[in-house]
């Protein structure tokens, strides 16, 4: 097994990752000593001891006791989201076989040879809703991400049974299936908190008209501390469901500061965090907050999240109860498609995203 690149091979790099379809799990296989010069960030992108605080954490959220009754669990979330934008919850109700699952059928995808996960790469999917890729735009960024993904848009269970791959359909569909109760209940008591006591079928359609679920795959890399997993960002959603395993590496940005604050494996749990489409919904009030996540020098790592969306067609915009009282709107209307192919077509640029939706 070569431990060090060919100069040739070096310069077919994007060649053997991208389109022929090895992805950075490839690379990793392949036993590398040293990191491609094409993963190496910047040293302001690189995630370092010296901006991490360890005496912090996000919330961690019982939800086993909750109905309407119990405010306390309402003011949990609601806190949680406006200070945090992150939390964790447990006794959630998701039968953790179903999150065994869909994290072995995550691995199973993977394990696939690079040709069968390439069918659906962005050039050979036959569908726009279904795409195996690595990094983040490869097209778009000075430097790769150190992960692959399989992204999966849902329409409805028929089009998943004809479309989506087999390794792991089923998988999905099925933790698809069993977050609706915990989506429905945690945008419930968000909405509370922004004075709305009634989510009718409009507004449920704009807070959780799609979905989308992204298998990640985070392989062994040499020289971890030079690159990133997945560099800063926040999500383009309205809430997202995210099922990690027991590695760890996930940084969360501390409101109004400069730390990162790591969000420890916990079995069993779900890590919520509100995206930019909330963000910009309730006019500033909940943060969807910049993300990342490390490298890992001795395991592979994985993670499944669920990104809880409007509809493409939806306009999105501060909402009108938020706005009644004579709060002035930080957000205009947008085209939520036209907000995430924004999202899409650059390099993760932190907080940026959002300025696309700001009133100046
Ligand atoms: C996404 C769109 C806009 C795609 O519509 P479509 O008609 O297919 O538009 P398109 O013109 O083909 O695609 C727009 C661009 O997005 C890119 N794109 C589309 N889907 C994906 C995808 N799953 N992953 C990466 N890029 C994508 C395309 O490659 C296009 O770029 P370019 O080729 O023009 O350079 C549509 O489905 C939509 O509006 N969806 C709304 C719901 C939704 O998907 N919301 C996003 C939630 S995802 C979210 O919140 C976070 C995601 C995330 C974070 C970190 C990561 O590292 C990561 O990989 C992913
Ligand atoms: O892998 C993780 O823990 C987070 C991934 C993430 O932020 C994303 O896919 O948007
Ligand atoms: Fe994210």
């Amino acid at each position: 097994m070569p431990t060090t690149l060919s100069s040739n091979f070096s310069n077919n790099i994007t060649e053997f990752v991208v389109n022929e379809g090895n992805g950075v799990k490839g690379l990793s296989e392949l036993g590398l000593k040293t990191l491609p010069k094409q993963y190496i960030q910047p040293h302001k992108e690189r995630i370092t001891t010296s901006t991490i605080i360890v005496d912090d954490s996000i919330p961690i959220i019982d939800i086993s006791n909750w109905d309407d009754n119990n405010p306390k669990s309402c003011e949990k979330i609601c806190d949680a989201a406006e200070n945090w934008g992150f939390f964790q919850i447990i006794n959630h109700g998701i039968p953790l076989e179903v999150l065994d699952t869909v994290k072995a059928a995550t691995y199973r995808f993977f394990r696939q040879s690079a040709e069968e996960k390439n069918k659906h790469s962005k050039e050979n999917s036959t569908t726009n809703n279904v795409r195996y890729g690595t990094s983040f735009t490869p097209q778009a960024e000075k430097t790769g991400e150190w992960k692959d993904y399989l992204s999966l848009f849902y329409v409805s269970d028929e089009e998943a049974a004809a479309l989506w791959p087999s390794a792991c359909r089923d998988e999905a569909l099925e933790f698809l299936r069993n977050s609706e109760i915990v989506i429905k209940k945690l945008l419930k008591a968000l909405m509370k908190g922004l004075n709305i006591n009634e989510i009718d079928q409009t507004k449920e359609s704009l807070l959780m008209g799609s979905k989308r679920i992204n298998l990640n795959y985070y392989p062994k890399c040499p020289n971890p501390e030079l690159t990133v997993g997945v560099g800063r960002h926040s999500d383009v959603s309205t809430l997202t469901i995210l099922l990690q395993d027991n590695i760890g590496g996930l940084y969360v940005k501390k409101l109004d500061s400069n730390s990162w604050v790591h969000i420890p494996p916990i079995d069993g749990a779900i890590v919520i965090n509100i995206g930019d489409a909330l963000q910009i919904m309730s006019n500033g009030k909940y943060k969807s907050i910049e993300h990342r996540v490390m490298a890992n020098g001795c395991n592979n790592r994985i993670s499944v999240p669920i990104f809880v969306n409007p509809k493409p067609n939806d306009l999105i915009g501060p909402l009108p109860e938020v706005v009644k009282n004579g709060e002035k709107a930080i957000y205009k209307q947008v085209l939520y498609s036209d907000y995430v192919k924004h999202f899409f077509r650059k390099a993760h640029d932190g907080k940026e995203t959002v300025d696309f939706a700001k009133i100046n």
